[in-house]
């Protein structure tokens, strides 16, 4: 395959787990490594864009607050405040290796009405066309859906975003950066022994069994949210790869289609 074919429109989506200490402060070494192995992808000829969360943990840490707020308008503040921080150590890393970024925050709303989701088509497209890459979070100070309730709505967590993400940009390939090595049969934080799954090709009931919740208290959703990602995205003939945000050079390997991960293969690549 020449290099030309194998340019790839690649969603990245990363969780809190991956981007923060457990006290809640940003993990520099994984954001650091994350953006320099996306501007590597982009200089190689994919096309990138990144939804990342992390907003409520940092910014739940920079306020100082002992522990993640309970009440909604206390979490809707913190995600104001920690989602400007990410974005300014973002844009720094982007610019050491000469990449502009963007920031794009989405409700539900957004792209749930035709005529705002063409808008945000439109904006993609531009932004890529220009080699900027845009860095998607649902705006959570204006939406309440996940953060009141923990479960999705009509986005509801950045798992499903990142999935609508990718539909809405006819993506090649969603991958999710966990704490987690992929999908096991079953959750290995409480049982040791389980396997992990490399390649699924229909989301059977006993799949949707083997997902648990969150793994620790500033992810959100656990399995359970990935598997409606990798709903939407299949459906939308994009093939999802699960893998563990602590070997970022694995992109390298998933975007190649190595077996890495679990990769939930989509109808457009099995046919
Ligand atoms: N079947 C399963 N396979 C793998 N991980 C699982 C499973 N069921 C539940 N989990 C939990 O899902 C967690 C990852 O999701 P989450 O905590 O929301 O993190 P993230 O911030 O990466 O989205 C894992 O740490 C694990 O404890
Ligand atoms: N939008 C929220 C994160 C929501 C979410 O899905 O979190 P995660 O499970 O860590 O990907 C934030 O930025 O804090």
């Amino acid at each position: 395959m020449t290099l030309e074919q194998n340019k790839q429109r690649i969603v990245v989506k990363v969780g809190t787990s991956t981007l923060t200490h457990n006290s809640g402060a940003l993990d520099l070494w994984s954001m650091e490594h994350l953006v320099r192995t996306l501007a590597d992808l982009q200089g190689m000829g994919h096309e990138v864009i990144l939804v990342s969360s992390g907003a409520i943990a940092v910014g739940t840490a920079k306020l100082g607050l002992s522990e993640r707020p309970k009440e909604l308008r206390m979490k809707q503040a913190a995600a104001a405040v920690g989602q400007c921080r990410m974005m300014h150590i973002y844009d720094k890393f982007f610019s050491e290796y000469n990449r502009s970024m963007a920031q794009i925050l989405l409700t539900g709303d957004d792209v749930e009405d035709p005529e705002r989701a063409e808008h945000l088509s439109n904006t993609f497209s531009a932004l890529l066309e220009m080699g900027v890459i845009p860095v998607v979070n649902e705006n959570d100070s204006v939406s309440s859906a996940e953060i009141e309730t923990g479960r999705h709505k009509v986005l509801g967590d950045n798992d499903t975003l990142s999935a609508i993400v990718a539909e809405l940009c006819r993506a090649d390939l969603l991958v999710l950066l966990s704490d987690i090595d992929g999908l096991y049969d079953a959750d290995p934080k409480t049982h040791p022994e389980a396997k992990l799954l490399h390649q699924v090709t229909e989301l059977t009931p006993e799949i949707l069994e083997m997902a648990g919740g969150a793994g620790s208290w500033r992810g959100t959703g656990g399995m359970a949210t990935k598997l409606s990602a990798a709903r939407i995205a299949m459906e939308a003939g994009c093939d999802m790869v699960i893998t563990n945000g602590r070997r970022m050079e694995d992109l390298y390997g998933i975007a190649e289609g190595k077996d890495i991960g679990t990769r939930f293969v989509s109808g457009k690549t099995r046919n």
